[in-house]
């Protein structure tokens, strides 16, 4: 009966607190009334309490100071007011669950103490913290430490205290259902809790069950680069999230969500993790993809999407391996360099006429090359623009004279041509001067396209200056140690023409080619940005990543992967730790490891595991469920009925069932039989789309970082699967499964499956 009492105590505190809560949110809720009557009190006498005195230089000081201190009174006000709001938010939240959790320590010299923690501080009128936030410094101990000596950093250094007690409550409406005592770092009873729930459309939060290794990821601050290499499911997408909370905590007042950018794989991913932060009381950072981040870029071309990088076999490897590798960013940065002296093309500047040029390329390129050599890339633009523009103005003058003008005004109506005028009533001394006057206004007005092509950098030609940097390739960089022959190179660069002219690129050529643009005009790169958070690293290229350094030159960057998922890149990603730790101080770069798996049940991380050839280091969590099971059927149709079976269990048992394909072709004849056979399944075909509840069906590019109670790997055959490099493939999708996980498949089993031990399924 000790435990009862004890939860009986617990419950008497908790209903103190919660008692306490309601009370601030009262007063909150009438000092957020009163302020906002006051300020509109403030705006409605503005007026009249502003001394108003136009007489004299002094006098007219004191109306400003007056409007000024009014200003400031009602910003002062309207800041009040949006600080209460903010606190009453906090508190509502905390209404539900105050807290998840109470530590006993006790620091040297000290008496003992008692903490609770929660999703944010509340504080009562004496300074009194009744809950911490779960991000304030003292708040590590519960999730870092065993009981006994536990050290966390606070502001004045670290500080190492004496845990006695920790103690995990599960609280709903108001009542404790659960509690339990625990000296691991989270108690797995806990952690099995919150496992079990059943996959959602959204994901979820894990604050209260945050464990040691993530918890290291959240609170880190001090490297530039934070590499994480956790296995599928380990919680890496979880740990971010709760790391931009943190970061957002830990630098409130210095630190915006605006901030913060995070690359995602792809748009369903956003919508799939957008509501973790705002259920902490934190607005979202800005999110998008790296397809977006370029493509917005470049509006007037079509920059090679997801579906058809996936897709497209025609692709020669090792071009693209080049491509996307370091020593070819460097080649455009030693490329760009060079242009400084010569090489940079250029482009004439047409007006009215297109038969002669109004500032001619030879012209410009003078111009360019006429600086001295002290003028890089970024002053020769400027110069040269300014040169440009300067010349612009000695040309307004000659301009008038030009028939085209006086064309222009007599073909204006009256409405058009009053607009000319500074004045309704404005007088000329004659009527010569009055049509001068007119006539520099016209041309002014439409010589500002030319000087929005200036600004524009349109007389540059960047399309036909990465094509020359193409041809300049093989000068520098040594081809034939990426086994390229020359042939195959001038075939590729033909190839890049080719889709340039109709608009078109590749993924593998957008960054490159944005580089040397950025370079070229001397762009300005986004020295705001704090923190850059990819996840999903292991998709990226050696190339991508470099310009995204070169793009947040001052960000400190947070990079999630698992190398064992690599979609596009396939098993190039095995080089790409060695080629990003190049890009950073190694001194100020740290490496965490997740090993455990959080997503799936034993049963399922055991299986997948065996798929990766290096798989023995992932290690599951206890949670129990069936054993994946294959399914080996002789015709299509049966496979079908074998499918439709499967749907019926999982509909039965309330599972989410994922149905993944390995192309966009075959999710949609699966979901077209699917609807012809009355099952309803929502297909996801593009990244675009929104997650649904209920089944999907999608292939596999679009399934990353998503989870599912129940997946089928629809088709896992020898044809469909058997070569070395989809082992990543088949990995991602069948990690993608919580707690159930079936394959189907007609003829023979794709070899890729050859090394599962037999016990860790069973056929069906
Ligand atoms: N500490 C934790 N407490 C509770 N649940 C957790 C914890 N860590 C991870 N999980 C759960 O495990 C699942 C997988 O987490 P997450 O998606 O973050 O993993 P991931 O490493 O990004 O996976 P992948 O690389 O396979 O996409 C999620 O359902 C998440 O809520």
């Amino acid at each position: 009966m000790v435990k009862e009492t004890e939860q009986q105590k617990e419950q008497k505190h908790l209903d103190e607190v919660l008692g306490l809560i309601k009370k601030k949110e009262s007063e909150l809720d009438h000092s957020i009334e009163h302020a906002q009557n006051e300020a509109q009190n403030i705006n409605s006498h503005f007026f009249d309490d502003v001394k108003l005195d136009y007489d004299g230089y002094s006098t007219s000081m004191d109306t400003a100071l007056s409007i000024h201190q009014q200003q400031q009174m009602l910003a002062e006000r309207q800041n009040a007011w949006q600080h209460s709001a903010k606190q009453l938010s906090t508190l509502q939240r905390l209404e539900k669950k105050p807290y998840f959790a109470r530590v006993d320590f006790q620091e040297p010299n000290e008496d003992p103490e008692t903490i609770y923690i929660g999703l944010g501080s509340f504080v009562d009128k004496e300074d009194h913290f009744l809950i911490y936030d779960w991000r304030a410094p003292i708040s590590s101990i519960y999730y870092d430490g065993k009981l006994g000596k536990v050290s966390y950093n606070s502001p004045d250094g670290v500080q190492t205290v004496d845990m006695t007690k920790k103690r995990q409550f599960l609280i709903e409406d108001g009542k404790i259902t659960n509690m339990f005592d625990t000296n691991e770092s989270i108690g797995d009873q806990m952690l099995l809790n919150v496992l079990n729930e059943k996959s959602s459309t959204q994901m979820k939060s894990i604050v209260t069950t945050i464990q040691r290794e993530q918890n290291k990821i959240i609170r880190n601050t001090s490297a530039d680069l934070l590499f994480v290499q956790g296995a599928a499911g380990s919680g890496k997408t979880s740990a971010i999230m709760q790391r931009v909370a943190y970061l957002l905590y830990r630098y409130r007042g210095n630190l915006t969500s605006s901030d913060v950018i995070m690359f995602s794989p792809n748009q369903l991913f956003n919508d799939y993790v957008k509501n973790v932060l705002p259920e902490m009381g934190e607005q979202n950072m800005v999110q998008m993809t790296y397809w977006q981040f370029v493509s917005r870029r470049v509006p007037g071309m079509n920059v090679e999407n997801l579906f058809e990088q996936f897709e497209d076999n025609e692709q020669n490897d090792k071009i693209v391996n080049l491509k996307n590798s370091l020593q070819f960013f460097n080649a455009v940065t030693r490329y760009a360099k060079h242009l400084e002296k010569n090489g940079l093309i250029f482009k004439n500047i047409y007006f009215k006429s297109k038969k002669k040029p109004f500032f001619d390329k030879e012209k410009i390129k003078e111009i360019y090359y006429g600086f001295n050599e002290n003028y890089h890339l970024r002053n020769r633009i400027e110069a040269t623009k300014e040169a440009l523009i300067n010349s612009l103005n000695r040309r307004i003058e000659p301009e008038t004279k030009k028939a085209w003008v006086d064309k222009t005004i007599e073909s204006l109506d009256q409405e058009q041509l009053n607009k000319l005028y500074d004045r309704p009533d404005q007088e000329f001394e004659s009527s010569a001067k009055e049509e001068h006057f007119l006539a520099r206004k016209i041309v002014i007005k439409q010589l500002k396209q030319v000087s929005r092509k200036i600004h524009q950098n349109r007389f540059l030609n960047i399309r036909a200056q990465y094509l020359r940097f193409l041809r300049a390739v093989p000068k520098l960089i040594d081809l034939s140690k990426w086994d390229i022959s020359e042939e195959e190179w001038d075939a590729h660069i033909e190839n890049v023409k080719e889709r340039f002219r109709n608009g078109r690129i590749k993924m593998a050529d957008i960054s490159p080619y944005l580089y040397l643009y950025d370079l070229v005009t001397g762009r300005r790169t986004d020295y705001e940005m704090r923190y850059a958070f990819i996840d999903e690293i292991q998709d990226y290229t050696p190339f991508q990543l470099a310009y995204l350094k070169y793009n947040f030159p001052r960000a400190k960057f947070t990079m999630l992967g698992d190398l064992n998922q690599a979609i596009f890149t396939k098993d190039e990603s095995k080089i790409l730790l060695s080629q990003i730790s190049k890009l950073f101080d190694p001194e100020k770069t740290d490496v965490v490891q997740l090993t455990k798996s959080y997503r799936s049940t034993k049963e399922i991380t055991n299986f997948t595991k065996q798929i990766l050839r290096q798989g023995e280091k992932i290690e599951a969590f206890d949670r129990r469920g069936p054993k994946p099971a294959f399914y080996k059927r002789d015709s299509i149709e049966k496979e079908y009925s074998a499918l439709q079976d499967i749907l019926a269990e999982n509909d039965e048992q309330k599972l989410t069932t994922a149905i993944i394909t390995k192309t966009l072709a075959e999710a949609q004849e699966v979901a077209k039989v699917l609807k012809e056979r009355n099952i309803k399944a929502t297909l996801i075909g593009s990244a675009n789309q929104r997650l649904v509840p209920g089944t999907l069906v999608m292939p596999s590019y679009l399934a990353k970082g998503l989870e599912f109670d129940a997946v089928v790997a629809w088709g896992v055959s020898k044809e469909n699967y058997h070569q070395l490099d989809e082992t990543q493939l088949l990995y991602t999708i069948a990690s993608r499964a919580m707690y159930k996980l079936d394959l189907i498949y007609t003829g023979e089993k794709s070899p890729l499956f050859d090394n599962l031990d037999e016990k860790t399924y069973v056929n069906k």
